[in-house]
């Protein structure tokens, strides 16, 4: 298979501009592309994982990938893709969130390799000294308002209304393609499927202002079965950092993929082979209550961003909470597991008896409740049954020296906390 059949089966390609033209160049020699990432906050999330990832796919195949961040972009604000203006951020934040970003990329690329190194980039490089009268007599005068106008990004907010700062983002975007063009003989820009106008404006600029034969390359969507956004969790936004998405929670967020979205996602997300996702899809038919499909898109996922070794303890964490053995866990791991479960501050005293620890924990409203969940043998004290209600929950309960975890039924846990 080659590399675009790989693309195409994947179900990578949305749209390409000339595909003949860079099917060709593809199979002919190492192409430099790249793709861009605005710092619109301090990590990058899910939502730019096709795009990275198919920087690293593109690297995997012999071609030359330039990771650019937006430092200077991020300053403006793309209206693609956005019903409504966006805030600034202070140029402090924006340079902050641009070295975060940078970081974050270059785990996914090889620099070392001398065939083929990533390039890591800031546009804040080259749009920070480019001074007014240049942008317009140079650039600008490439550009008729009537084509932006036209442009879905800008369209569509003409009811709503759009600055003169995110009307003219096009124009810095398209900028840098042709610099990239220009200094590095870049001539593929890869993208989500909103990039297409401002990848497009890029393709023309290099075509008004002499640059080589270049192309345009956006991916998909990524959509779900049930309707809902991609993405989001009940907690929000699902972050490449580990200190804003734990390694756990990024796990969880794969394994609970639906059966109709799983087989897609392995093709979007995973470097699995096209044997490799057919058995999975046939294990998937059948034996689907196995998850063998999930457990694999999470375990690779996991691993590529987070390392394998999040991965081991992301599987002992989610055996833990499954079997309830919670004893087990180092106290990183355990802190990660029942990371926003209910939980209490104690302070260190004598220890209480359990129908009261139960109550202190906030696991039952009422001594009658808890003395009847207790006696019906609901309640366990790290992963251990306990049915005496006077019983004292004593600090050789504590684990790593301060937790106590309470469980009642099969999964409400609740984390007791000693100072
Ligand atoms: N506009 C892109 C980011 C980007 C920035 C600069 C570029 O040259 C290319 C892409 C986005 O918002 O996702």
């Amino acid at each position: 298979m080659t590399f675009i059949e790989d693309l195409e089966y994947r179900g990578l390609i949305y749209q390409l501009t000339d595909r003949e033209g860079l099917l060709e160049k593809l199979q002919n020699e190492r192409v430099k592309l790249y793709s861009g990432f605005d710092p619109t906050a301090d990590s990058l999330h899910i939502g730019h994982l096709l795009p990275v990832l198919c920087l690293r796919r593109f690297q995997l195949a012999g071609h030359l990938p330039i990771a650019l961040v937006g430092g200077g972009t991020g300053l403006i604000g793309d209206p693609s893709g956005r019903s409504t203006e966006r805030s600034l951020n202070t140029s402090d934040t924006v340079a902050q969130w641009t070295e975060r970003l940078k970081e974050q990329l270059s785990s996914f690329l090889d620099f070392e390799t001398d065939v083929n190194p990533a390039v890591m980039a800031s546009n804040y490089d080259w749009l920070a000294p480019l001074d007014v009268i240049t942008f317009l007599r140079d650039i600008g005068k490439n550009f008729t308002v009537n084509y932006m106008l036209a442009k879905d990004s800008v369209n569509s907010r003409m009811e709503s209304g759009i600055s003169f700062t995110e009307f003219s983002y096009m124009i810095l975007q398209s900028y840098d393609f042709f610099k990239l063009n220009k200094d590095f003989g870049c001539s593929l820009q890869i993208g989500g499927s909103d990039q297409w106008g401002n990848i497009t404006a890029g393709l023309d600029l290099i075509g008004k202002m002499g640059g080589t034969k270049s192309f345009g390359f956006t991916m998909p969507l990524v959509t779900k079965s049930d309707g809902k956004k991609f993405g989001k969790s009940e907690s929000g936004a699902v972050w490449l950092d580990r200190n804003k998405t734990s390694a756990y929670q990024f796990y969880q967020f794969w394994l609970n993929t639906d059966d109709n979205d799983v087989i897609k996602f392995l093709k979007y997300f995973t470097f699995l082979t096209r044997e490799q996702i057919e058995e999975l899809e046939a294990e998937l038919r059948e034996r689907p209550e196995q998850r063998a499909a999930q457990r694999t898109l999470a375990r690779e996922v996991t691993g590529l961003v987070h390392g394998q070794e999040a991965v081991v303890s992301a599987e002992k964490i989610s055996q833990a909470l499954f079997s309830g053995d919670v004893k087990l866990l180092s106290e990183s791991e355990l802190v990660e597991a029942l990371d926003g479960v209910p939980s209490v501050l104690l302070e260190d005293g004598e220890p209480l008896p359990l129908l009261d620890f139960v109550i202190a924990a906030g696991a039952a409203p009422s001594k009658r409740q808890a003395k009847q969940d207790i006696e019906s043998g609901a309640v366990y004290i790290n992963g251990e049954r306990l049915k005496e209600a006077e019983l004292a929950v004593s600090s050789d309960y504590r684990l790593h020296g301060k937790y106590v975890v309470l469980r009642r039924g099969k999964k409400n846990y609740f984390l007791v906390q000693y100072r």
